[in-house]
């Protein structure tokens, strides 16, 4: 009988054998989406006037959010995961807390060999244990409190009972084995400093340093507002209608990015759709509203009108990126009242673009997070450029190379659903080895703990 791999048992309800290797898997997803990709430009036309580079676009993000006053709160250690600690982390207690037993074996005093103590051994969690006399030996646990007098532990394997003796088979040296009290930390050392992301490696650390709750900074609240008459929410697109692909997709998206997402709603491109944008920019509770569509010059593009009429301060107004290039971002209060709207462009992979370019560092700033370290990856082919802007394209992550996946049109989400990253492409695009700059997407690496 064979065990059924859980795997290869989604892959055979496909129709196909399941991949035998990572590097097979790796083909088998390229083979949908990367066949000699046909030249892509960007969309036409020229980036308008009031756009900033992609780079600066980011930089303007990040500051935004970096000026604005922290909220604070004492966080459970379970919800404080994936905040960021908003005082430095001082041990609680001495680690260890008592001198502890690094091995199973015996405790010993003085030279051997020893006389073994009658009775049960010391074992972790056991209260004080009598002191040992010169020459005594006691069998002890990994983990349990060292009998005073102790000058060292020895590992069961390096040693034998005869009779009531204890005999080493290997040289002992005074305070093996044993991990003195404080050899990790003194109670008021300095563990951690402020601003440091709540991992699970920090929850370990804060629960053995004495910690119940944590003092962090709050989430940055996120209202998703999508706008579009067009948008269904269930079944086949028909008679001109399309499914509304951005509401499955943000929120998660937006959590992985750091935020506690307040609620998505759906807005009508009608005057009572504006009107609604227009109370939510002038009254939400979030830090950030995030809307989708409605970006660019149509006649129902409410973004632009709401926001002016509101005294909104337009802090980006499109960037020189393909796709999205009409995303914006706008301050709604004043800087330290850190209230921001991200538009993002309607075309989902558009969408996407505003996501990493302005979403991302607003949040991670308004959060509190460190910026991620850039890097960069070789290109496995030549990739088409956009005269002026700078592109995103979705690729796959080899052990060599960033591999560009089609079906990266604005419209479409088939690369980017395949990708493990966007790549960063120059004006004028890039040749086949040349190193990008890679950004991750949040469920890859570095993704927040949610
Ligand atoms: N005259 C110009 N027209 C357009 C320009 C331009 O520069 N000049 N830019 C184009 C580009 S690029 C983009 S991107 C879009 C941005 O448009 P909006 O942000 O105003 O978005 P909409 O017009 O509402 O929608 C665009 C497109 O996306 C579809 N969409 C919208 N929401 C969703 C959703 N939730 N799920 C799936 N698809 C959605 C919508 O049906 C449209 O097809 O403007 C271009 N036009
Ligand atoms: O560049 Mo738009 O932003 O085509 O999707």
């Amino acid at each position: 009988m064979t065990p059924i791999d859980a795997d290869a048992d989604a892959n055979a309800d496909a129709g196909r054998p399941a991949p035998a290797t990572a590097e097979q898997a790796l083909d088998e997803a390229l083979a949908l989406v990367s066949r000699a990709a046909p030249a892509t430009t960007g969309a036409p036309g020229g980036t308008g006037q009031r756009s900033v580079p992609w780079l600066r676009a980011r930089e303007i993000a990040a500051y935004a959010g970096s000026g604005v006053r922290a909220r604070t709160h004492r966080a459970s250690l379970a919800d404080a995961l994936g905040e960021v600690l908003a005082a430095p982390l001082d041990a609680l207690t001495d680690l260890p807390s008592f001198d502890t037993s690094a091995m199973d074996g015996w405790a010993v005093s003085g030279p051997g060999p020893w006389t073994v103590r009658p009775g049960s051994g010391v074992l972790a969690g056991s209260d004080r244990p009598a002191p040992l006399a010169d020459g005594q030996a006691v069998r002890i646990a990994t983990g349990a409190r060292i009998p005073s007098d102790t000058t060292a532990v020895i590992r069961s394997e390096h040693c034998h009972e005869a009779g009531s003796q204890l005999f080493a088979e290997r040289p002992v040296s005074t305070g093996q084995d044993i991990r003195p009290r404080g050899q990790e930390c003194r109670s008021g050392d300095l563990l951690l400093p402020a601003g440091s992301l709540v991992t699970p490696a920090v929850l370990g650390l804060a629960a053995a340093a004495g910690y119940d709750e944590l003092p962090t900074r709050r989430r940055p609240r996120v209202e998703i507002l999508v706008l579009g008459d067009e948008l269904l929410t269930e079944g086949l697109p028909h008679d001109g209608l399309i499914r509304d692909a951005l509401s499955p997709m943000l929120g998660p998206w937006l959590t992985r990015l750091g935020a506690e997402v307040t609620g998505t709603r759906r807005l009508g491109d009608d005057p009572a759709g504006a009107e609604a944008l227009f109370e939510a920019v002038t009254g939400s509770e979030a830090d950030l509203i995030v809307t989708t569509g409605g970006t660019a010059s149509g006649p129902v593009d409410h973004v632009h009108p709401v926001l002016q009429r509101a005294g909104a301060e337009l802090l980006v107004d499109g960037v020189a990126v393909r796709p999205g290039h009409p995303m914006l971002l706008a301050r709604l209060g004043d800087r330290a009242d850190g209230r921001h709207l991200v538009g993002l462009p309607g075309n989902p992979l558009a969408a996407v673009s505003g996501l990493l370019t302005l979403a991302d560092p607003l949040l991670r700033a308004l959060a509190g997070r460190r910026r991620r370290p850039r890097y960069t990856a070789p290109v496995r082919d030549d990739v088409p450029g956009h005269p002026e802007d700078t592109r995103l394209v979705p690729v796959l992550l080899s052990d060599e190379h960033a591999v560009p996946l089609r079906y990266h049109g604005p419209a479409m989400l088939r690369g980017v659903a395949a990708a493990d990253a966007l790549a960063v492409v120059p004006p004028h695009g890039a040749r086949a080895g040349q190193d990008l700059e890679i950004l991750d997407l949040p469920w890859v690496a570095g993704g927040c703990f949610t």
